[in-house]
């Protein structure tokens, strides 16, 4: 559960007081007019009560100039005190959809580029993460409601003053005001602890939702008839989130009830005295109307600071939550910038002291007794991997569903650290070399592989962010992955949009996303280290096999120019026997390595699943 993150006192003000001002500073004009609507709207209530006043007495005194022009003022503040909230609504609609947008970019940019995937494994993360992105629509109030919250505490300085005028005593009312305030923080402190307890039953039941409606698992799940079961779980967690909920829900309401009583107490009592001393002719008739009028200025204006308030802890909620991303994202990466104590060798530092990533290898990476176990996880993945990719070779990984292959993959590509041991690229620490840095001398296609919904150019061009619009970059990259004859056959070729989320978007079978993914990993022109984790699962035999092979000439051309090692993970082992080493991986330890003969000659795990898979092949060509 995520810890429950304390609004503060002033945290909330100031990140509604950074978001207004960044906003106003973007749009001046719309800035300065929708603040001087706010406050006009909000004036317009206690001058109206003057207004009035002034009406009643200049009638009961039978002056008709003064009469008229009172009236004037009234007709005018009361269209004002009508019609402005529209004004201002259309004015904010625009500032506040900005500031969701400035809000919602920060929010990506920070989870995608600078938090590191073990972070975002970590619950209280996860959870702070999926409460702002629901959210971060509330932003769009942000700006409103503090130049509102400024506005209203002025029309009740104004109102209150007013007041004091009539009866000194009369300008305690808003005291009691205080009594609604602090109930309805306390409703929206339970309703707040309540989102939070239930946020984790609720992603669960979302989870359930979503996959029973996806076109893949659907299809899955009708067949193995599993969607009752989905039904009922969700169920069950939507009863038990909603139990929780509304116990909060009912003890929030009798909370801001009794708040709202004790203010109702006060305001029966202000009339009463304001009556009472006409009554006794040391009031006009105008005052009783001012006084009626002030005492309902007051009401509303503590509903409305109520609300305000409300927003504005809501606001600070958020500004809490988007804080403490941003200071996990800032932690992540200097962590990702700089070396861990004890690795750096020295040279080839950049200005952070993180070792450069090399472009080229002489010996290759070697494996040192490393160790992984997941965030939370109670047990460890890869135990003691020693382990040699030799400079300039093709490596094959294998092992059983489970054995440990994607996640050493992981750490190669520099996605997590090892938690013992290390991985020496050169002889050099990984853990020396700032991650993004090894990153960009890595490529990779995974078998979770993304479904980009863009044109096919930005599909595949995306790989190699400098050159997404280099044709030709991006036809080598097509051609290299086998996928330049669909692309050709697409009516505007690389300019085609790929999805269903295009009106005139293309959708594609498994096997052509995948790819186009390979595509996008072909797009870097000199890793050191090319990746393919699976990245054919959806292809058929023969063109994983055609792909292998162009991959191959491509992989010894890579390692002869610059020692660049190729490692693919695969289940087919036609493919994997073409590996200069296999590497044998079982329950997160190597058992086996060496090359395809070495290893049949063995005849141990390797040997076995080989022979098991050629004779499942000799027995589906003999029943052919
Ligand atoms: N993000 C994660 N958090 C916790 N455990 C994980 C995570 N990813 C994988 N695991 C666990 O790590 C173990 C190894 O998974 P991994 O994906 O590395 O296996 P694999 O050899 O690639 O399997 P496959 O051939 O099925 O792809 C599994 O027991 C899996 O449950």
């Amino acid at each position: 559960m995520a810890i429950q993150p304390k609004p503060g006192r002033f945290r909330g003000v100031r990140d509604a007081f950074a978001t207004t001002w960044m906003v106003l500073r973007e749009d001046p004009a719309r800035g300065v007019g929708g603040t001087l609507m706010i406050f006009s709207g909000a004036l317009s209530g206690p001058l109206l009560g003057l207004a009035l006043a002034a009406l009643v007495t200049t009638t009961a005194d039978g002056r008709t100039g003064a009469g008229v022009i009172a009236g004037c003022c009234v007709a005018v503040l009361a269209v004002v005190q009508l019609t402005m909230s529209h004004f201002v609504s259309m004015v904010f609609g625009v500032l506040g959809e900005r500031a969701v947008v400035a809000t919602a970019n920060r929010l990506t940019r920070a989870v995608q580029d600078r938090v590191t995937l073990t972070r975002q494994e970590d619950p209280d993360f996860a959870d702070d993460l999926s409460l702002l992105q629901k959210d971060i629509f509330g932003v769009h109030f942000v700006v409103r409601a503090l130049l509102e919250t400024f506005a209203v505490v002025t029309q009740m300085l104004v109102t209150i003053a007013l007041l004091g005028r009539l009866q000194p005593l009369l300008m305690l009312l808003p005291l009691a005001a205080l009594a609604p305030y602090y109930a309805g923080r306390y409703g929206q402190r339970i309703a707040e602890r309540t989102r939070t307890a239930v946020e984790a039953d609720q992603r669960r039941a979302h989870a359930l939702l979503t996959l029973a409606q996806k076109p893949g698992p659907m299809m899955e799940i009708r067949l193995a008839g599993l969607s009752g079961e989905l039904e009922r779980r969700q169920e069950e967690l939507i009863l038990r989130y909603g139990r929780t909920q509304q116990r909060s829900e009912t003890l929030a309401a009798l909370a801001r009830t009794a708040g709202q009583l004790v203010f109702g107490l006060a305001y029966g009592i202000a009339l009463f005295v304001v009556v009472r001393s006409a009554v006794e002719g040391r009031a006009g008739a105008g005052d009783v109307v001012l006084a009626i009028v002030l005492a309902r200025q007051v009401a509303t204006g503590v509903t409305q600071i109520l609300s305000l308030a409300l927003d504005m802890q809501r606001a600070g909620l958020i500004g809490a939550r988007m804080r403490r991303i941003m200071d996990a994202a800032a932690v992540d990466e200097a962590a990702e910038a700089t070396p861990k104590p004890g690795t750096g060798t020295g040279t080839g530092t950049d200005v952070s002291g993180a070792s450069q990533a090399p472009g080229l290898l002489a010996e290759g990476i070697r494996l040192e007794r490393v160790r992984f176990r997941y965030p939370g996880g109670d047990r460890d993945i890869l135990r003691d991997v020693d382990m040699t990719l030799p400079a300039g070779s093709v490596v094959a990984l294998v092992g059983e569903n489970g054995a440990g292959k994607s996640t050493l993959v992981k750490l190669l590509c520099g996605l997590y650290e090892p938690t013992g041991g290390r991985i020496l690229v050169d002889g050099l620490d990984l853990g020396a070399v700032a991650p993004k840095r090894w990153r960009e001398a890595t490529s990779a296609a995974f078998q979770d592989f993304v479904r980009l919904e863009f044109p096919v150019r930005q599909v595949v061009g995306v790989g190699d962010l400098p050159h997404v619009d280099d044709t030709a970059a991006v036809r080598a990259a097509l051609s290299d992955a086998g996928a330049l004859d669909l692309v050709e056959g697409f009516p505007n070729g690389l300019a085609t949009p790929i999805g269903t989320s295009f009106a005139d978007g293309r959708d594609l079978s498994g096997g052509q996303w995948q790819k186009l993914a390979l595509a996008r990993a072909m797009m870097r022109s000199e890793p050191v280290l090319l990746i393919l984790d699976e990245p054919t699962a959806a292809l058929d035999a023969q063109a994983e096999h055609a792909l292998f092979e162009r991959h191959l000439a491509r992989a010894r051309e890579a390692a002869a120019a610059r020692g660049a090692i190729a490692l693919f993970v695969s289940h087919r082992f036609s493919t994997v026997s073409m590996a200069d080493h296999i590497i044998v991986l079982d329950d997160g330890a190597v058992i086996e390595r060496g090359s395809h003969a070495d290893l049949l000659a063995a005849g141990g795990t390797y040997a076995r699943l080989f022979e098991l898979q050629a004779r499942g092949y000799r027995t589906e060509a003999a029943a052919g």
